[in-house]
């Protein structure tokens, strides 16, 4: 246990600050403040030191540098079992402290703002906080260190027992080693990204946590979920709960997916998404209509899926969505009539995104592997018809052309290898996941049954050979799109010629893992 007999406070969120104060005071502990912590603890009547009338040095460069001095650090970092170090303080008549309450300049509330300028960012980078905390955190053994407002009851309870325990002092130093790692990490973050920098020869992102999760992918496998601190409108991690039970991890990962999906789309479109993979993908006039032609795609499927929708869910749409069993809608907004419909359903979460921008700004995505990361840009290229080439003797026709940047825009989203069947602005088959193309394209064609005749054939990647081809065609297909770029493009080329088919290359490829 180490007694607490002077403590050094300095802090920008003065919340609960005074009180916090009161109780040390009460207990006999000396407070050493900066200037505006002082300031407030004088005014509230408290007897507290000055930080420069320890240093001798005023505080200077507009507060740049205040607590940046040896008699704060030797304070700070002394190793009180030595003899010498404890002669040295003796020497040059420095004060040993005891607690370090600190919070720093608000960096992340300040690049949180819309419009922030460089500057306004920059001073608001802390330097002397974060080196009182380090300095703290590192010499726990004697001194204990608080970040957070919410270990003050908990340093107060034992300072006033006697002293704090050491295994507190540990989780404290721990604690503030994440703050402050945080802390320069989303600087770094802010900085890198402003000077256009895509991967840094250091990876340090840090996230705040969300919520807890009951589990992960499964019951045995301890999860929580964490936000990017700053804002980034119209994602998942923004959306507000409407209603329902909480979200699971596999729901959060579900849910994510139907949104990358129905964001695709500048029609109103409606995504089902069953383990990740779209089961119903609709575009038409309006959200119920879309959302009449997800559920049509495959209403097996859809069964306890999650639904994104890129419109406003109306009355209409939300009464379609009553009938069946759904574990999600997410949705840019619910009107009034629509969610108190929605509502009788007890367990049905429903989230609102507030805003539905164009263009979301591409987050990268992190996979782990043992011992490390691949870190990769998030694949945001659309294709339009002009980055398009036609192979095959017979061009498709305008309606041909439709339903297939149809199918590519949702191929795109579907595990590979991914082929997906579609027909009048919905999807009629979808094959995912597989280990070989034509086993994905048997699975699409399989689903689609009579719907296969006369819709169009989108593949994630090229035809390695032309059995995609010859299945396609065998079930009625008339227009495929694929990447291109085989060796063997040409013998796939030809069966589509010979069976009088349309195929478009895209140049482009969109594996999914
Ligand atoms: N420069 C310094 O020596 C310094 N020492 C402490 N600070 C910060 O100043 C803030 C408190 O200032 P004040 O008590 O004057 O309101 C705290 O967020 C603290 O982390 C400093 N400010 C920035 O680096």
């Amino acid at each position: 246990m180490n007694p607490i007999r002077r403590a050094l406070i300095s802090v920008s969120d003065k919340n609960g600050i005074v009180e916090l104060a009161q109780k040390l005071s009460r207990i006999g502990v000396e407070i050493v403040s900066t200037g505006g912590t002082r300031r407030v603890l004088t005014e509230a009547g408290l007897p507290v030191i000055g930080v420069s009338e320890v240093t001798g040095f005023p505080e200077i460069l507009d507060g740049r540098v205040k607590t940046l001095h040896p008699r704060i650090h030797a304070g700070l970092l002394a190793v009180r079992d030595e003899e010498e170090h404890i002669r040295q303080l003796n020497e040059h008549n420095i004060p040993l402290f005891d607690l370090v309450v600190v919070n720093l300049y608000p960096f992340e509330e300040t690049v949180a703002q819309p419009r922030v300028t460089r500057e306004a960012a920059i001073e608001n980078i802390d330097i002397g906080g974060p080196s009182m905390v380090r300095a703290a955190a590192k010499n726990h053994r004697y001194v204990t260190v608080v970040v957070d407002p919410d270990d003050y009851g908990t340093v107060l309870d034992q300072a006033a027992q006697g002293g704090v325990r050491q295994e507190t002092r540990e989780r404290l130093a721990a604690k503030a080693f994440r703050h402050t790692a945080a802390y320069d990490a989303l600087i770094a973050q802010y900085l890198t990204e402003n000077a256009g920098e895509s991967h840094p020869e250091k990876w340090t992102v840090t996230f705040n946590k969300a919520q807890d999760l009951r589990y992960g992918e499964n019951p045995h496998q301890p999860a929580a979920f964490y936000r990017d601190p700053l804002p980034r409108k119209g994602t998942l991690a923004e959306a507000e709960q409407l209603h329902g039970k909480a979200l699971s991890y596999n729901n959060i990962n579900d849910a994510n997916a139907a949104l990358e999906i129905v964001s695709e789309f500048d029609r109103p479109a409606a995504v089902a998404v069953k383990h990740m993979n779209p089961c119903g993908v609709g575009v038409e006039e309006t959200a119920a209509g879309a959302f009449r032609k997800a559920y049509e795609s495959d209403p097996v499927s859809i069964f306890g899926g999650i639904v994104a929708l890129n419109r406003t869910v109306d009355l209409e749409t939300a009464r379609k969505m009553k009938e069946i069993f759904l574990e999600i809608v997410l949705a840019p907004d619910f009107e009034e009539e629509a969610l108190a419909v929605l509502k009788e359903k007890k367990n049905l979460r429903l989230l609102r995104l507030g805003e539905f921008p164009d263009e979301r700004k591409a987050a990268p995505r992190i996979q782990t592997v043992s011992g490390g990361a691949l870190i990769q840009a998030e694949d945001k290229k659309r294709i339009r018809r002009e980055d398009c080439t036609v192979p095959t003797r017979r061009k498709p026709t305008e309606e041909e052309w439709e339903q297939l940047l149809f199918a590519w825009k949702v191929v795109k989203h579907v595990k590979s290898n991914a082929i997906v069947l579609a027909r009048n602005s919905r999807t009629v088959g979808v094959g995912a996941g597989q280990m070989n193309r034509v086993g994905a394209a048997r699975i699409a064609v399989e689903q689609a049954g009579k719907e296969a005749v006369g819709s169009v054939l989108a593949s994630d990647a090229f035809f390695p050979m032309k059995d995609t081809v010859e299945t396609a065609a065998q079930a009625g297909v008339t227009a495929l799109i694929q990447p291109g770029g085989s060796i063997r493009d040409q013998e796939s080329i030809d069966e589509a010629d010979r069976r009088g088919l349309a195929m478009v290359f895209t140049h482009t490829r969109h594996f999914k893992h």
